[in-house]
């Protein structure tokens, strides 16, 4: 499927069984110490491409046992396993609610549908907790209750909470680029937000670049240069990892992503109260062609923090891709509750909100895909990259 234009990989068979029981993190470390090279062939050429995208379904989970998801999902991208995807997470919502297979989703019979909404909820559990799905539906033709291609999807987040507002960092000399250096700069301001994952914010003026995202006008290339050397840096800085340390879950303490915003709105459809246009650079330089969903979430629990978003109030998102298509595909965001994250004992250790995200994805086709003895790219795949740059 494709959402925005961001492709998601729906794995519905053949990925090696894991240990049951175990936790979807559990899980997540199985697949990435024993069964990476199934992500690499799935992800990277020849049979994906540097920004492809992939879901592996879990049917077996803690929270599915418990009762308290439908489903379990584990994302996938150029680099390993992600903690949450919007864009993935729009997708799937469409994608179950159509599968009738019981080897593929054996909970679809404990859907409820709202017939009044014309909606239907899936949990998914996905590796950052549980993302409440909506679904619009219809009935076919033939009486069938499928997903409907022509209202949004939405979800809500987990609690999102900003970790670092206006955090100052020194750029050493090697890593600074030339539009910061031709500013006569040393460091840059930017912002941290946990969206189910970690997101420095920077806008690109602050970078050294000129506005121009909204319109599609930005030297990539040399974006994508500067983002690079930024995040080698924001990754190895030792006084900027206390931004990006989760407060209780250690596996969600990484930085996943540099998204880039512009000041330039974007396209703001009706019933929206504003928009804003970002370019997320995430895993290993991956580039979002959706407006990344989990970002939004991030974006969201940082403007609230920072007192410029109100509870209820409604902001649409772009991409480059979202606004070249005249807005189509923007994700639109309101903040539902302050919902904060606690620990095991129940302690608030971070105040958060979880915020609504809506989106539309399409289905573009399905595959089988296979790896002869004998064909030396089967188990690493490769990018363009990785076999000029080692
Ligand atoms: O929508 C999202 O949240 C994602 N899209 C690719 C990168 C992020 O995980």
């Amino acid at each position: 499927m494709h959402t925005t234009g961001e492709p998601t990989r729906i794995v519905i068979a053949g990925f090696p069984a894991l240990s049951t029981p175990s936790t979807l993190l559990e899980q997540r470390a199985e697949a990435r110490s024993q069964h990476d090279h199934i992500r690499k062939r799935l992800m990277l050429e020849p049979r994906g491409h540097y920004d492809m995208y992939g879901a592996v379904l879990r049917q077996d989970t803690e929270l599915v046992r418990s009762g308290q998801a439908h489903i379990g999902v584990l994302f996938t991208h150029n680099q390993g396993y992600s903690t949450m995807c919007g864009h993935a997470t729009i997708a799937l919502g469409r994608f179950l609610v159509d599968t009738h297979d019981p080897a593929v989703f054996p909970k679809r019979e404990e859907l409820v549908s709202d017939p009044v909404r014309q909606t239907t909820r899936v949990d998914i559990h996905a590796p950052c907790g549980v993302v409440n799905v909506s679904v619009p539906t219809r009935q076919n033709e033939r009486g069938v209750l499928v997903a409907d291609s022509e209202r949004d999807v939405s979800f809500i987040s987990t609690p999102a909470f900003a970790s670092g507002i206006r955090v100052t960092v020194s750029i050493p000399e090697a890593r600074r680029w030339p539009e910061l250096v031709a500013q006569g700069r040393r460091s840059v301001t930017l912002d941290v937000s946990f969206g189910g994952t970690f997101y420095a914010l920077v806008s690109a003026r602050e970078l050294g670049f000129p506005t121009g995202l909204a319109r599609g006008r930005m030297d990539l290339d040399a974006l994508s240069r500067c983002v690079t050397l930024l995040k080698a840096h924001l990754v190895e800085d030792e006084g900027f990892r206390k931004y990006i340390t989760h407060p209780v879950t250690p596996d969600y303490s990484f930085l996943y992503s540099v998204m880039v915003v512009d000041e330039e709105v974007g396209v703001v459809p009706a019933g929206a109260d504003g928009a804003e246009t970002g370019l997320c650079f995430f895993a290993d330089h991956q580039i979002d062609r959706s407006p990344t969903g989990s970002c939004v979430v991030a974006r969201m629990a940082l403007a609230y923090a920072k007192g410029i978003r109100k509870i209820g109030e409604r902001w649409t998102y772009h991409s480059v891709v979202s606004n070249a298509f005249g807005g189509e595909g923007g994700f639109t965001a309101s903040i539902t509750e302050e919902a904060d994250v606690t620990d095991a004992q129940g302690r608030v250790v971070a105040k958060g909100v979880r915020v609504c995200v809506e989106g539309r994805a399409f289905y573009t086709g399905s595959s089988t895909f296979v790896a002869e003895t004998g064909d030396a790219t089967a188990d690493s795949g490769f990018t363009m990259q990785s076999v000029t740059q080692g």
